[in-house]
């Protein structure tokens, strides 16, 4: 192997928005969730992680930059997730001794992220899966995404479902290893491309209950989190599946407002209790309440991670009604300039009813991404280092 040759691969990963939550673990180590999930795979042409892995017998230890800064590469998730690929790179270089022995050299992972970090804007999600896939691709491992998210998961448990692309389900699993805990493509971006998002931005700051702890804190106090995991989340994922594959909107809305008011209500039934969603948040719900209203059908549907952040999935048929009333009430903030906001046409009046929930809106929410269903991690020639 030549001294000091550099190998590298890089990759752009996406971020993804549960409809159906995932929320409590039943392994802490190794991310491995009480109930089973489902996401939309957003665009990364508006949304995503850019990592660059490379290796070199010049390099003297693994290390980890992230827009720009170092960060700790020693944390347990992130070490599983190196050696997991080692060690599949590891088997085969054994298989096959003409390959240059890079499991053993020290990695460099440069990364960086088009949108705030931590924010609840599922930056893990996109961070590991972004890590993992540009070091299967370095090592050339024949590893389906399948595979790959069983890693990823054991960074952060909702990266796995950002190895594919469009609607993606989570396997709870039963094994006690996790090796049957992976996600899985209930449809391709193809299938449904008209899935729209809107992201209202209530804060950019860092929150103060990550998932994780808030999770394991709901799994430990809450009674209502039993109900949920053990009946309301299996019968949702069959209906949402459902809703999916027959492109039913209605169906799909009522399932996502539904579940993340299900998971909201286990963070509140935490003791002590945990709050994500914020009078912005509440005034998001009011308008999406509103918009419904007024158009006489569900044009749109809300969801909230673990932060006020509000996303609001509509189809691009209701755009002028959907994303077309959020620019009457939010125009002035930044995010609507770009190709996919200058389409959008300022729509007419809100309701008088809901005045304070425009006024609080206005007041709390800082930027929006315009956004919609996208493809799976995309290889890049465009290295970071
Ligand atoms: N590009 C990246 N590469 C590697 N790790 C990353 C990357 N981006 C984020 N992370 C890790 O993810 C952490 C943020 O995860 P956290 O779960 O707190 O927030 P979030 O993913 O934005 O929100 P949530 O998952 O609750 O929606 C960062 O502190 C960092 O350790
Ligand atoms: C509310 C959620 O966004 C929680 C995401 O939790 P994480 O995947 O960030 O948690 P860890 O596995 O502890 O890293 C719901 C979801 O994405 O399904």
């Amino acid at each position: 192997m030549a001294d000091g040759k550099v190998y590298r691969a890089s990759t752009f990963a996406p971020v993804n928005i549960a409809v159906i939550k995932y929320w409590g673990k039943r392994d802490t180590k190794l991310n491995l969730p009480t109930n089973s999930s489902l996401s939309v795979t957003l665009s990364q042409d508006d949304l995503r992680t850019h990592t660059t892995a490379s290796c070199s017998t010049s390099f003297t230890s693994d290390t980890l930059t992230l827009n720009g800064q170092p960060q700790d590469i020693s944390t347990p998730r992130t070490q599983a997730c190196l050696r997991e690929l080692r060690q599949l790179r590891k088997h085969l270089e054994s298989k096959d001794t003409s390959l240059p022995q890079l499991a053993s050299l020290s990695l460099k992972i440069v990364s960086e992220n088009n949108f705030p970090t931590a924010a609840g804007l599922a930056s893990s999600a996109a961070g590991f899966a972004a890590l993992v896939r540009s070091i299967a691709n370095l090592y050339a491992l024949p590893a389906s995404p399948t595979e790959l998210s069983r890693i990823a998961r054991q960074g952060s448990g909702s990266a796995c479902r950002s190895l594919f692309g469009g609607y993606v389900g989570w396997n709870h699993g039963s094994a006690a290893d996790g090796s049957d805990s992976v996600a899985y493509e209930v449809a391709p971006a193809e299938h449904w491309p008209e899935m729209r998002a809107v992201i209202l931005v209530a804060s950019a700051e860092k929150k103060d209950v990550s998932s994780t702890a808030g999770m394991q804190a709901t799994v430990g106090t809450s009674a209502l989190f039993k109900a949920r995991a053990e009946t309301i989340v299996p019968q949702r994922m069959k209906e949402m599946e459902d809703a999916i594959r027959g492109k039913d909107f209605e169906k799909f809305a009522s399932l996502t407002t539904r579940d993340s008011n299900s998971f909201h209500a286990t963070c509140l039934d935490t003791d002590p209790p945990i709050f994500y969603m914020n009078d912005t948040s509440r005034a998001a719900v009011r308008v999406c309440q509103a918009i419904n209203e007024t158009a006489g059908r569900t044009v749109c549907a809300y969801t909230f991670d673990a932060g006020p952040n509000a996303v609001v999935y509509y189809l691009a048929a209701d755009e002028a009604v959907v994303a077309g009333t959020f620019r009457g009430i939010l125009g002035e903030k930044t995010g609507w300039e770009g190709s996919r906001g200058e389409k959008v046409e300022k729509a007419g009046q809100v309701p008088e009813n809901i005045a304070g929930s425009v006024d609080t809106l206005q007041k709390g929410i800082s930027r929006v991404i315009l956004t919609g269903v996208g493809d799976g991690p995309r290889k890049t020639e465009e290295h970071l280092c």
